[in-house]
């Protein structure tokens, strides 16, 4: 639906665990998986009822994107009770809100707390874009805006080459980071050369749902996404730049058939990321 001649969006409904399990490959691609978040010259987004998290993507052009409100908020503007975190995946950029400039190179992320009012998004070469992946959930208080960069991001090292999961988890929001959020909490996950394994093995958490981002995969390649109660899972084929909602009783992991990168999210009850149901492969099914 559209907002306005540059702002769109969707609503994805919240589906129980017995509903999702009886879904063919449709079905669930139309609840979990995002397949466009970012073109040119648009700001679109997507209303979740797992936690009223939003996801989408904001492209600006030659042209500055302004953040104009959507239908499901019911708002005058976007920030107005809601917290907001850009991440940068494409060329550099720069984010406006309510005259306080932010540089935005390459996989760095700007936290946007509630109550800005006048946010702008530009593009430094309108011929090599810079792509924002927005996250934004609820908020009960207001944060100061920060940039923040992948080095200051706490780094937390896991998995072996031998089962293909060596990866690095960059936290961006973590207790002793000078950003406060809400509700978001928001990461970045790289892979050593031949890693291909996210999240395995993998884990629940009920109080927070989780957005995965899966970008840096060559056009050709794809990520079989793994989702479902960790007794009922199914999968869904992933391409770059799509986007995936994990519900709190899913498992979120995947498997790459190339290297690839993601973003993670979430927002929820608390924003402790320690606080995992751990998942013992013997229980998958
Ligand atoms: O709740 C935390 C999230 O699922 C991610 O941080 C997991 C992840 O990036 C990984 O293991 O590769
Ligand atoms: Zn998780």
């Amino acid at each position: 639906m559209n907002d306005s001649p540059t702002t769109s969006h969707q609503s994805r409904w919240a589906i129980d665990p017995v509903a999702a399990a009886r879904m063919g490959t449709d079905e669930l691609r139309q609840n979990f998986l995002i397949e466009k978040l970012f073109v040119l010259g648009e700001a679109r987004f997507t209303y979740s009822h797992y936690d009223r998290m939003i996801v989408g993507g904001l492209v600006p052009g030659s042209e500055k994107l302004q953040l104009e409100p959507i239908r499901p908020t019911g708002t005058g503007s976007f920030l107005e009770r809601r917290e907001l975190i850009a991440v940068n995946i494409g060329g550099a950029g720069s984010i406006v809100a309510d005259g306080e400039r932010f540089e935005v190179g390459t996989r760095d992320m700007v936290y946007l707390g509630r109550g800005l009012n006048d946010v702008s998004f530009a593009s430094d070469d309108g011929s090599a874009p810079a792509k924002f992946y927005i996250l934004s959930a609820p908020a009960h208080a207001s944060y100061p805006a920060m940039l923040l960069k992948i080095d200051q991001a706490k780094r937390l090292d896991l998995g072996t080459p031998e089962t293909c999961n060596k990866r690095s988890i960059f936290q961006f929001i973590h207790p002793e980071a000078k950003v406060r959020t809400c509700q978001l909490v928001v990461g970045l996950t790289t892979f050593a050369p031949g890693s291909v394994w996210n999240t395995m093995p993998c884990h629940i958490h009920d109080r927070r749902m989780e957005a995965y981002l899966y970008f840096d995969l060559p056009e050709t390649a794809r990520v079989f996404h793994m989702m479902g109660e960790p007794s009922e899972t199914r999968h869904l084929v992933v391409a770059n730049e799509q986007a995936i909602l994990s519900p709190g009783w899913s498992i979120h992991s995947g498997v790459g058939t190339a290297s690839y990168a993601f973003i993670w999210a979430m927002a929820g009850d608390n924003v402790d990321y320690t606080d995992i149901d751990a998942v013992a492969l013997a229980d998958l099914r």
